[in-house]
C-alpha cells in the first residue's frame, strides 16, 4: 500500500498536511466537549449558579461542535479530492503502461486481469483514501489524546477501559486472522467474474446458436457463487464484530456509571460532585477511545483488500516490458522497403517447443511475398515478429537493413501498413476508422481516406450507407459484415501509406471476384512498398514474386507458383486442392 502511496504528487501530499491540521482541530474540539459537559453538569448541581453561566458553557459547546463539523467536512473535501485525482493519474499511467505491454505481458496478466486493475482495484485504492485518511489519522490521535485526559482522574474507571479494550483487541484480533486471507482472494475471484462475463458477452451469438446459456450460466454461477460466498464470509465476519463493538461501548459506558455509582456512595458528601462530574466526563472519553478503535476496524476493513489491490496495480506499473524501443529512426541508405529473416527462430513465452525454426528469406523493395502452409504451420506468429508484438527468440529480422529491435517502435509502426487475420473496429465512424492512429506524416484528407476505401473495395457499401464515410461503426465493428470489416481495415493500412503491407490472411473473408478486383488496385496503389501476404488460397498469392511454403515450423519450399509446382510436394499438394488442372497449368 505504501509503495502506491509514493506516487502521490507534491500537491497532494499537501492536501494530507492540510487535511492532518483540519483533524487534529477536529479532535481537539470533540475532546474540548466533556469538559464544557462536566461544567455544565457541576453548575446545575452547585447552588446559586448562574444561568447565563450554564447558557455560556452551553454556547461554547455549540461553537465547538460547529468547528468540529466543518473541520470534518474540511478533512471529507480534501480526502475526496486527493482520493479522486490519485486515482484519476492511476487509470492513465495503467492505460499507457498496458500500451505499451507486448504480447507477451498481455498474455501473462490476462486481459480480464487487466481491466479489473484498471478499474475495482483502483476503486478499493480509491475508497481507502477517501476514508482512511479520515479515519486513520483522526483514530489514533484520538485515542492518544483521549486517553491522556483521562489518566489520573479514577484508577478503578481507567482498569474498566483496559479491559475493555484488551477484549475489543482479542475480539477484532480473532475475527481478522480468520477474514483477512478471505479479502485477499476477493480481487482474483472479481478477475474470473470478469473472464466469465467477458466471454459470454464475446461469445454471445455461438452461446445462444449452440444452446450453451445453462452451460454458460452454470460457470457464471459457479464464478458468481465463489465470490458470494467468499463476500459472505467476510460481512458475516463484520457483522459479528460491530454489535460486539458496541456493547462493549455500552458495556464500559454501564460498567463506568456503576463504580461511579458505588464511588459516590463510599464518598463524603463534599467530594461527591467531582466524582460525579469526573464520572461524565470519563464516560465521554472512554467513548471516544473505543468509538476510535471502531473507525480502526472500518479502516481494518477496507485495508486488505485495497492493499492487495495496490499491489496488483502496482505490479502491472512496475512490469518491465520485454520489448525495448531501440533508437534509430531510420533504416540504411538504399536499403528502403526491405525485409530480410536470418536464421530467425520462436519460442512463445513459456512453450516448450519452438514454433518457428531457422527462418532465412529476402524480400526487396516492391516485392510481394507470400506465405502459405497448414493451419498452425507459424504463418501468423512469423509476420507478427515484424512489428515487434514477440521478438525472436533467434536469429535477426532486418527492415530497410536495420534489426527491428533497433528502431524506436513508432518509427518501426510508421514504416507498416499491418492487416491482422481478424480485423479490427473501434467504435466511432467510417472516417475515423480509416484514418486511425498516426504514421508520422500529416493527417489524411478526407479524399484520401475516399481513396482508400475505394483501393480497398469498399466504397460502394459505404456510400450505401447512411453519413456514408461519418457513418457510425459499432464496437467491434458489430453493424458491418466480416468482408465489410476486411475491407475498412485494408483500406486503413492503404490510408497510412505505408513502405511495408503485412496482410495475415486479410482476404479470406472476400468473395473470389474481390479478392482479384481488390489485389490488382492494392498493386497499382502500392506500387514500390512491400508485401507480405499471409493467405489460404493459392489464388491469392499465385502472382507473389516469391512464395514461401512453411510447414510444422519450418521453410519446405521458396520460390515462385511454378517453382513450386515442381519442387515442393507440400506447396503441389495445397494447389492440387484447391486449382483445377487447367489452372495447375496455366
Ligand atoms: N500466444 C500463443 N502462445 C502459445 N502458442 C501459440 C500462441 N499463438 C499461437 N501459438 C501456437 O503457434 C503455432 C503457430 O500458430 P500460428 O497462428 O502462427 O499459425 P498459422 O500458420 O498462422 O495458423 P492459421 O493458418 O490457422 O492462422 C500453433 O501451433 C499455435 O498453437
Amino acid at each position: 500500500m505504501l509503495s502506491i502511496l509514493k506516487r502521490l504528487k507534491k500537491a497532494e501530499w499537501l492536501q494530507v498536511f492540510a487535511s492532518l491540521i483540519f483533524i487534529v482541530a477536529q479532535v481537539w474540539l470533540d475532546l474540548k466537549l466533556p469538559d464544557y459537559m462536566s461544567e455544565i453538569t457541576r453548575l446545575t448541581q452547585v447552588p446559586g449558579s448562574e444561568m447565563a453561566d450554564i447558557w455560556a458553557a452551553g454556547a461554547k459547546m455549540l461553537v465547538c461542535a460547529l468547528g468540529s463539523l466543518v473541520s470534518a467536512v474540511a478533512v471529507g473535501f480534501f480526502a475526496a479530492r486527493i482520493a479522486a485525482s490519485f486515482s484519476q493519474r492511476l487509470r492513465s499511467l495503467l492505460f499507457s503502461k498496458v500500451d505499451s505491454f507486448s504480447m507477451e505481458e498481455i498474455n501473462r496478466f490476462s486481459t480480464d486481469s487487466l481491466i479489473t486493475r484498471s478499474t475495482n482495484d483502483i476503486t478499493q485504492v480509491q475508497m481507502l483514501i477517501t476514508m482512511g485518511l479520515q479515519m486513520l489519522i483522526k483514530a489514533p490521535i484520538m485515542v492518544v489524546w483521549a486517553i491522556t485526559k483521562i489518566a489520573g482522574k479514577g484508577y478503578e474507571w481507567t482498569v474498566a477501559t483496559g479491559v475493555a479494550v484488551g477484549i475489543m483487541v482479542v475480539v477484532i484480533g480473532t475475527i481478522m486472522m480468520f477474514i483477512m486471507p478471505k479479502f485477499k482472494k476477493m480481487q482474483s475471484l472479481t478477475d474470473s467474474l470478469n473472464r466469465v462475463t467477458r466471454e459470454n458477452l464475446t461469445g454471445l451469438r455461438v452461446v445462444r446458436a449452440y444452446n450453451a446459456e445453462n452451460y454458460q450460466e452454470e460457470k457464471f454461477e459457479q464464478a458468481n457463487q465463489e465470490l458470494t460466498a467468499t463476500q459472505l464470509y467476510t460481512n458475516r465476519g463484520m457483522a459479528i464484530m460491530m454489535p460486539m463493538m458496541t456493547t462493549l461501548m455500552s458495556g464500559l459506558s454501564l460498567a463506568i456509571y456503576w463504580i461511579g455509582a458505588n464511588l459516590i456512595n463510599a464518598a463524603q458528601a463534599m467530594d461527591r460532585l467531582t466524582i460525579f462530574s469526573n464520572m461524565v466526563v470519563f464516560s465521554s472519553y472512554a467513548v471516544q477511545v473505543i468509538m476510535s478503535f471502531m473507525m480502526l476496524v472500518m479502516i481494518f476493513i477496507l485495508l486488505p483488500r485495497a492493499s492487495v489491490s495496490a499491489k496488483r496495480i502496482n505490479e502491472v506499473l512496475e512490469t518491465k516490458p520485454v520489448i525495448i524501443d531501440g533508437d534509430k529512426k531510420e533504416g540504411k541508405m538504399g536499403a528502403q522497403g526491405t525485409i530480410e529473416f536470418k536464421n530467425v527462430s520462436f519460442q512463445y513465452p513459456g512453450a516448450a517447443d519452438c514454433v518457428l525454426e531457422n527462418i532465412s528469406f529476402q524480400a526487396g523493395k516492391g516485392e510481394t511475398v507470400a506465405f502459405i502452409g497448414s493451419t498452425g504451420s507459424g504463418k501468423s506468429t512469423l509476420i507478427s515478429l515484424i512489428p515487434r508484438f514477440y521478438d525472436a527468440t533467434e536469429g535477426e529480422i532486418l527492415v530497410d537493413g536495420v534489426n527491428v529491435k533497433d528502431y524506436t517502435q513508432e518509427a518501426l509502426h510508421n514504416k507498416i501498413g499491418y492487416v491482422p487475420q481478424k480485423a479490427v473496429m473501434f467504435r466511432g465512424t467510417v472516417s475515423s476508422n480509416v484514418a486511425f492512429g498516426d504514421n508520422g506524416k500529416k493527417k489524411p484528407l478526407p479524399e484520401e481516406i475516399k481513396s482508400a476505401v475505394r483501393t480497398a473495395q469498399g466504397s460502394e457499401f459505404v456510400e450505401n450507407m447512411e453519413h456514408q464515410y461519418e457513418a457510425e461503426i459499432a464496437q467491434g465493428g458489430t453493424n458491418v459484415s466480416g468482408g465489410q470489416k476486411q475491407r475498412l481495415a485494408i483500406a486503413r493500412a492503404v490510408c497510412r501509406k505505408p513502405e511495408i503491407y503485412i496482410f495475415d490472411d486479410s482476404f479470406s473473408a472476400l468473395d473470389y471476384k474481390t479478392d482479384r478486383v481488390l489485389r490488382s488496385a492494392l498493386k497499382k496503389e502500392s506500387q514500390g512498398a512491400t508485401s507480405l501476404i499471409v493467405a489460404q488460397r493459392i489464388g491469392t498469392i499465385m502472382d507473389a514474386d516469391q512464395i514461401i511454403v512453411l510447414d510444422e515450423g519450418k521453410i519446405v519450399g521458396k520460390g515462385t507458383h511454378r517453382e513450386l509446382l515442381q519442387t515442393c510436394s507440400v506447396y503441389r499438394e495445397i494447389a492440387m486442392s484447391q486449382l483445377s488442372q487447367e489452372e495447375l497449368i496455366s
